[in-house]
């Protein structure tokens, strides 16, 4: 960026930040949804059913029984199979680190200088750290309809290869999300542990390489004085192995479940965890992916973070051979990640659409 264009370049970048521009009026046609897309119905049941598991202190606490364990256990895969959703309380990682990290990311979207942002601003879906709106295909000038959120997305792992990528302010950041990254982490390898135990696969199985990547993601969706026509992020499945989301306090994740969408109800320092495409697929369909999508609201801005452990790029994916017999084909064909991930992107918004090139059985695969 040339020193003259600075103030221009940066205004215009900023214009484009929905959480720079909300109070526009009139609202603005582009972010609304075609109507088979709305949201339709805003007052969803709030789900007292996503499964909330009680990890009792610490996944990891819970080899201390084995009883206490297989019971966490056999909860962990009756959420993934039903709902490929679940929350998790007692998790051990600290309030205060989760309510701290929370707070940084509402100083970066809500207090940090335009200009600081604007540094951040990309449309180069393959810059490593990145402020974008909207989409993350990069495409925004292209889109058909909008969407109604910021987000701040860098890789999270490991930190000492990807921190000195990372916003520089507030200043704090660094630390927390740090700190954040690395306790999520260990709780992600502990649930997959748990997973690779309850499958039959083995509880190393989804170490190295198939979780080798995690990226932050952090969507901020300002008030919106138009939720009906609206939506933060549309229907989609989670493209990784594995999700880990931190949803702060305000309403607006929604699972669908049995043709109907139903709320997630944020409870207070629990974490969401959602099984990925890739889950999906290395357990042969036991494990399933759930579409979500986020709904705004016209009162309050709403941010949630999701830590997405992924394969590495070059990682090959297929469903596991002890999953495979007689009476369970293989469902999925091989494949490496990078391809899926390079196909994915086409197909924003199309759910449907996206497993078809990995299935072998079209009709029996989900
Ligand atoms: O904002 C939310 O609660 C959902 C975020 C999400 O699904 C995602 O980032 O993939
Ligand atoms: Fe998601």
């Amino acid at each position: 960026m040339q020193r003259d264009d600075f103030p221009c370049t940066c205004l215009k970048t900023m214009e484009k930040l929905i959480s720079s521009s909300y109070k526009e009026r009139p609202f603005p046609e582009t972010y609304i949804f075609p109507p088979d897309a709305r949201p339709g119905k805003l007052a969803v049941p709030l789900c007292n059913n996503i499964p909330v598991i009680d990890l009792g202190g610490g996944a990891e606490e819970a080899s201390e029984s084995d009883d206490r364990r297989t019971y966490i256990l056999e909860q962990i895969l009756k959420a993934s199979q039903e709902f490929g959703f679940f929350q998790v309380i007692n998790h051990g990682i600290s309030e205060h680190l989760l309510s701290e990290t929370m707070r940084v990311f509402k100083e970066f979207f809500e207090e940090l200088p335009a200009e600081d942002k604007a540094s951040l601003y990309s449309e180069d879906p393959n810059k490593s750290c990145r402020l974008f709106t909207s989409s993350s295909t990069g495409n925004y000038d292209g889109e058909d309809v909008h969407i109604w959120r910021d987000c701040l997305k860098h890789p999270c792992h490991p930190l000492e290869e990807c921190k000195h990528v990372w916003p520089q302010k507030p200043i704090r950041y660094g630390e927390l999300v740090g700190a954040c990254s690395t306790q999520v982490r260990e709780l992600a390898s502990n649930i997959l542990e748990l997973i690779g135990e309850g499958l039959g696969v083995g509880a190393g199985y989804f170490r190295d390489e198939l979780s080798q990547q995690m990226l932050l993601s952090v969507n901020y969706y300002p008030p919106c004085p138009e939720p009906s026509l609206t939506l933060g992020l549309p229907k989609h499945c989670d493209p990784n192995l594995i999700t880990i989301l931190l949803q702060g306090d305000v309403n607006g994740l929604q699972v669908f479940k049995d043709g109907e969408w139903i709320g997630v109800e944020p409870l207070p320092h629990a974490l969401v965890v959602n099984v990925g495409y890739q889950l999906q697929i290395i357990s042969n369909g036991k494990l399933k992916s759930a579409e979500h999508r986020a709904v705004t609201n016209s009162s309050e801005a709403r941010i949630s973070a999701g830590f997405f452990v992924m394969p590495s790029n070059d990682c090959l994916i297929e469903p596991a051979a002890a999953l495979i017999n007689a009476s369970n084909p293989q469902l999925y064909k091989g494949f490496q990640y990078k391809d899926f991930f390079l196909n994915f992107g086409t197909k924003l918004g199309k759910t449907e659409q996206v497993l078809d090139r990995f299935k072998l059985q079209a009709r029996l695969a989900s």
